[in-house]
């Protein structure tokens, strides 16, 4: 036993500083210093420690009331400041940003009608909207066809008031309207990438069309049109001849048999008609299935249409998009949906082994990529998603109405009608048959003239830009009216809204004054990569219903043109329908 475990007061010590170092833990460090004690001066001790811990504790309480009162100080700076930033940038994203590109217009002379603050024009556009679907509809075709007084008239309007190039505003996107000949021509031969698809398309279709091909800008857009394109040029629509005439003939199938259960006329509508052929050759041609597998696809593309159109302009405010209202829920659910069944598409190809189609050349595109799949999966989807959005609609609803048009017009009807029979009999034509076909191809044209489903082609600079005198600031937006460019009488004439197709005897490029401003199919480096099949298509379904059957409007028709996302006839098409 050592020495000092025999005195009281080492016993006495180290009591008390076990004592100390369950209070304190760096009482245990005063070990030798206690020693230093004797055992009267013990009780000093414990008082002087417990003084001097009873000050610290005043002193951290006061650092403490001292630091709470420093961070909720700081904390209301960083709300005062995160509040200060963002009346800041609502300032100048919705107040400073379009009055300052605004103005750097009208010093070029160009104005406009004025725009409110997060509106833009959208009270008065919708005004017009609900205005002209309540008087749009007439029981007769009107001799006079003019799509862009009846659909857009409040931009007539503007016209006539501010001049040939006009802004306005859809919530805080600014547009520059654009019906100038020589700044067309200006924006068409423009090859620049810096001129792109508009940025708020993006978010206003989003859901429809993803960043596919119709939207994306730069070099993604060069590397999907670089796949995409040579799937649809010419020789590769040769060879979906098989496809697009079978589609043809099931059509004519399936009017021949009504006409012979309703007693020798039918009163058929059109619309779903070639919704079912151009949808079918779609399916077939790009994505090896038929229309009735991917049809769940295209009913949901065409709620999508009727949701995000023109209908719904509220969506052009700032953030409305964002909330979670019963269309914003509608939209996502249908979005989702579209994703899924496009995958399960892409997941059984994957499983066989397919000709290389559209959609096989896209998933060998991505086979080998770095990007993650949740990427992988997008790029395919949303290009999957523009093939069979770009495709299906405009088809369909041009070969609507030009069998609308050749219904009214029974003189055309017979003309184009004795070339198909003169050229192909009564069999099925082949390619170069569809080629020789200039009558039937001069009425598509006229019928694409008036009623192009795409009503205007649209732009956005991306950097500052000049077109010809005029300095278009980053960010705006231009729109060439196409709809109104097709039927101006100072460039087509007196007969501007009359059906003629004989002005497209020299084809395209005599047809009026400027035919530069003919653009059906858009125009530049991003004119449509299907008009080459889109043609093909028209002409195969017309000539074969031309050739087994005769047809005239049915008194169910209604004229109603009308504005979705595209120019479609707002009741459908009816057509009384005989055999030859
Ligand atoms: C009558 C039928 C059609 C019409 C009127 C039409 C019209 C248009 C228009 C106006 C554009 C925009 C051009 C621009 O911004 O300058 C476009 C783009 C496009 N179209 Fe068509 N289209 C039709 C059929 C088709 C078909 C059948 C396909 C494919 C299967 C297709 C694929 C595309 C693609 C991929 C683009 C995007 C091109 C790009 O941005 O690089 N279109 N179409």
């Amino acid at each position: 036993m050592n020495l000092k475990e025999l005195d009281p007061k080492y016993h006495a010590q180290q009591h008390l500083l076990t004592e100390l170092s369950s209070m304190h833990p760096k009482t245990s460090d005063l070990h030798a210093l206690v020693f230093k004690f004797s055992p009267n001066t013990v009780s000093d001790f414990i008082i002087y420690i417990f003084e001097k811990r009873k000050m610290s504790a005043e002193k951290r309480r006061c650092s403490l009331t001292m630091q709470l009162r420093f961070d909720s100080q700081f904390f209301m700076s960083v709300v005062f400041l995160s509040f200060v930033g963002l009346l800041c940038f609502l300032y100048t994203s919705f107040v400073e940003k379009p009055n300052r590109l605004r103005s750097k217009l009208m010093k070029q002379g160009i104005s406009g009608p004025p725009s409110t603050i997060l509106l833009g024009n959208i009270l008065e556009l919708q005004k017009a909207r609900s205005a002209t679907s309540k008087s749009s509809s007439s029981s007769q075709v009107p001799s006079s066809h003019n799509c862009a007084a009846l659909l857009l008239p409040l931009f007539d309007k503007w016209r006539n008031e501010y001049g040939q190039v006009f802004m306005f505003s859809l919530g805080t996107i600014q547009i520059l309207c654009v019906n100038q000949p020589d700044i067309v021509r200006e924006v068409t031969v423009c090859t620049s990438l810096d001129l792109g698809k508009p940025v708020y398309q993006l978010k206003q279709l989003g859901p429809l069309v993803g960043r596919g091909i119709l939207t994306s800008n730069g070099t993604k857009w060069v590397h999907q049109r670089k796949i995409i394109a040579p799937e649809l040029y010419m020789e590769k629509v040769k060879g979906m001849m098989n496809i697009i005439s079978e589609s043809a003939a099931s059509v004519v199938n399936l009017w021949s048999n009504r006409i012979e259960a309703e007693g020798g006329v039918a009163d058929i509508k059109i619309d779903e008609c070639m919704r079912n052929f151009s949808g079918n050759v779609i399916s077939r041609a790009c994505f090896g299935s038929n229309y009735t597998k991917s049809e769940e696809i295209f009913l949901r593309f065409v709620a999508l249409q009727e949701l995000l159109s023109w209908k719904n302009m509220s969506r052009f405010i700032p953030g409305m998009s964002y909330l979670p209202t019963k269309t914003n829920r509608e939209i996502s659910t249908l979005e989702k949906e579209v994703k899924e069944m496009i995958l399960q598409v892409v997941k059984e190809r994957r499983e066989t082994t397919f000709e290389k189609d559209l959609l096989q050349i896209i998933l060998e595109n991505v086979k080998d990529s770095e990007l993650s799949k949740e990427a992988i999966d997008d790029f395919i989807v949303d290009n999957c998603k523009n093939i069979y959005l770009a495709g299906y609609e405009t088809t369909a609803v041009s070969a609507t109405w030009c069998l609308m048009l050749l219904a009214a017009n029974p003189d055309w009807q017979d003309r184009v009608r004795a070339e198909v029979t003169e050229i192909c009999r009564s069999g099925i034509p082949d390619f170069s048959m569809l080629g020789k076909m200039k009558q039937l191809g001069m009425v598509i044209n006229e019928t694409l003239r008036l009623y192009p489903p795409v009503t205007a082609v649209s732009r956005e600079a991306l950097k500052d830009m000049k077109f010809g005198n005029l300095d278009v600031p980053k960010g705006f937006n231009l729109w060439i009216m196409v709809v109104s460019l097709h039927t101006n009488p100072d460039i087509w004439g007196d007969d501007a809204y009359k059906f003629n197709p004989e002005r497209f005897a020299n084809g395209t490029t005599g047809c009026c004054k400027l035919p530069h401003v003919y653009m059906p199919f858009g125009v530049g480096p991003r004119v449509c990569l299907g008009q080459n099949l889109a043609i093909v298509e028209l002409k195969m379904i017309i000539a074969l219903i031309l050739s087994k059957f005769t047809f005239s409007l049915s008194p169910h028709y209604v004229h109603s043109p009308t504005l979705r996302l595209l120019i479609e006839p707002q009741h459908g098409v009816n057509i009384l329908v005989k055999k030859l």
